[in-house]
């Protein structure tokens, strides 16, 4: 299992949380008994993975390395190894299935509709290509803009996500750029769509404590202002409990546990989710919960 960070280093995301509550809006993202088959083994490797995420909401998968948490969001962006198929379930985004769409369907849709950032933020940047460039591109291509209004837009979404002096990154390229300035720059290319669900695929697990916090906070506030629906796949328990309304624990491509963030980590009923809680315990894990009453 990836290493834990300390609970004590995080500190809670500044932006309003959007509460659960009982009346919850239309489903953004619902997967239904998704089955994932591995075509070379022709064995199974995720299956029953079932949630409904509204706007506005925040899902966390959690789970040990290859429990089948990067699988399940390649799934629901329509983008699975070759290696892998959907052989079971839906995956349905603001009520289509998109494992019923041709793929040259999907992806003209997909910008629109689903983001996602990853891990390691350099290698899905251009190196020779100065980031505002990037970004435009992307305004061009997926909405349409033209030339001037793209860079205007790219400047536009590099100050959304609190990069100081926008103009400047805008003329940079990638290798002038800290990690923690490079994710800010994906997330801005993963926002400039407009889509309603950004999956966040252990998108702070490369940064120090400090930068991995406050993107931790600019992920909820693009949330709260957008009413993006948020997937984020994380080892570490403290990102799920500052982030996550609810939470799904992965464990050999099965779901153990799933429930209110704050019911799943205050009273785990699974032994795995308990062994994952008490890892935690010593660095606090509960200043980053919502009272229990809230579960
Ligand atoms: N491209 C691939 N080719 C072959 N096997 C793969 C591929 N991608 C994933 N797998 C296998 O599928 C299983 C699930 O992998 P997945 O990446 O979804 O796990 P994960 O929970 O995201 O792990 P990690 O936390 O290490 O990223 C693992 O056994 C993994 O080895």
């Amino acid at each position: 299992m990836t290493s834990l960070t300390p609970l004590s280093e995080h500190r809670p995301a500044e932006a309003p949380r959007t509460e659960p509550s009982g009346d919850r809006g239309a489903p953004v993202l619902s997967l239904r008994d998704l089955r994932i088959t591995d075509r070379v083994t022709g064995r199974d490797t995720v299956h029953g993975v079932d949630f409904t995420l509204a706007a506005g909401e925040t899902l966390g998968i959690v789970g040990e390395s290859g429990s089948g948490k990067t699988l399940t969001c390649r799934a629901a962006l329509g983008i699975l190894p070759p290696r892998f198929e959907v052989t079971g379930g839906s995956v349905e985004i603001a009520g289509t299935d998109i494992t019923t769409l041709t793929p040259r369907a999907w992806t003209e849709l997909r910008a629109s509709t689903i983001s996602a950032v990853f891990q390691d933020p350099a290698s899905y940047l251009n190196p020779s290509i100065r980031v505002g460039a990037q970004i435009a591109e992307v305004l061009r291509v997926k909405k349409g803009l033209k030339r001037r209004e793209a860079r205007d837009g790219a400047v536009e979404l590099l100050a959304a996500v609190h990069l100081r002096d926008p103009e400047l990154v805008h003329g940079q390229y990638p290798y002038e750029l800290s990690g923690g300035m490079l994710q800010r720059v994906l997330i801005a290319t993963a926002i400039a769509a407009g889509p309603r669900i950004l999956i966040a695929d252990e998108a702070t697990t490369a940064l120090d404590v400090t930068v991995q916090a406050e993107i931790l906070d600019l992920l909820a506030e693009l949330r709260d202002r957008t009413g993006m629906a948020l997937v984020v796949v994380s080892h570490d328990l403290a990102v799920v409990a500052q982030l996550c309304d609810q939470v799904l624990v992965l464990r050999r491509g099965e779901v153990v546990e799933q429930g209110p963030t704050a019911r799943v980590l205050h009273h785990p009923r699974h032994t795995y989710t308990r062994l994952l809680v008490t890892e935690h315990e010593e660095y606090g894990l509960e200043k980053f919960l919502r009272p229990e009453e809230d579960a």
